[in-house]
């Protein structure tokens, strides 16, 4: 089968000569549509840098991205905008609602953009917020949502469009344990239920032991996979804190 996203020997370098830092050092793997990706790793791996590179905020020094089949690092200026647009959904941790829109404006958004039918934006948006459990708040501004709920807003802004790949950085960073549990569960049930594709960055055990398969970056390469298979998520989870005991840190440094 081909993978929805794969990534091949990809090197990013910043600075110029005399003062270079490797963020990227030839990093691989492959992702398959449906797989929900945990990415984790210690401050300054390259964690972000590899997700801004996917999302072509920022762009490879040698290597390639492919989605779908198609090399993302050659993309054009229009041709970019369209796969940003179309293809993926961003989720951020700092929410990156727009605080002069309402809860159902900001998740409508991008269909807006789009030039959808308003029947249509009104039927997608408030079916996605009944989905993720905000259909109440929907007339409500930022402020005057709660951490989690503005999260759930903002997931529902990512995947409105049915993007092809969601991209979560740091999604549960600002949020209590409670709000965290339930967004992740709405992340799961995405991922089982609409067989969605998540490819999220954290440095939290608790919040990876959601994913499926975890990817470890030390130094901008892969250091080590798990797989949660059948096992338990607490299982997963005391996996996890072996690999990043491994790594070399407590929670605090491995992240
Ligand atoms: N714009 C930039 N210019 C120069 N160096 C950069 C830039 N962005 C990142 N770096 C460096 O690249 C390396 C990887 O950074 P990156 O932000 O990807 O790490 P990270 O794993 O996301 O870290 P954190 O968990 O702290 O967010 C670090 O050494 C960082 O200092």
């Amino acid at each position: 089968m081909k993978s929805l996203l794969s990534v091949q020997n990809a090197e990013k370098y910043y600075g110029n000569k005399g003062n270079v830092t490797k963020a990227l050092d030839g990093i691989s793997f492959d992702v398959e549509a449906g797989e929900f990706l945990g990415i984790m790793g210690a401050s300054g791996s390259g964690k972000t840098t590899l997700l801004n590179c996917i999302s072509t905020i920022d762009q490879v020094t040698t290597g390639s991205i492919n989605v779908k089949g198609q090399d993302i690092t050659r993309l054009k200026a229009k041709a970019m905008d369209h796969f940003r647009q179309n293809e993926l959904g961003f989720i951020f941790q700092d929410f990156n609602l727009l605080d002069t829109l309402t809860a159902y404006e900001n998740i409508a958004l991008a269909l807006t953009i789009k030039g959808e039918k308003s029947h249509l934006i009104h039927d997608k948006t408030v079916a996605v917020a009944k989905y993720l459990a905000i259909e109440s708040v929907l007339k409500h501004y930022p402020y005057q949502l709660s951490g989690g709920q503005k999260q759930r807003v903002a997931s529902a802004r990512a995947i409105i469009t049915d993007p092809s790949l969601i991209l979560a950085d740091e999604p549960t960073g600002a949020l209590d344990s409670k709000s965290a549990r339930l967004l992740l569960e709405c992340f799961e049930s995405l991922n089982k239920d609409l067989n969605s594709t998540i490819l999220m960055v954290t440095h939290d055990a608790f919040t990876a032991s959601y994913a499926q398969r975890i990817l470890f970056i030390k130094d901008g390469t892969l250091f080590s996979e798990i797989l949660r298979g059948n096992q338990s998520r607490k299982a997963f989870f005391q996996q996890i804190i072996e690999v990043m005991t491994l790594l070399g840190g407590d929670d605090e440094h491995v992240l």
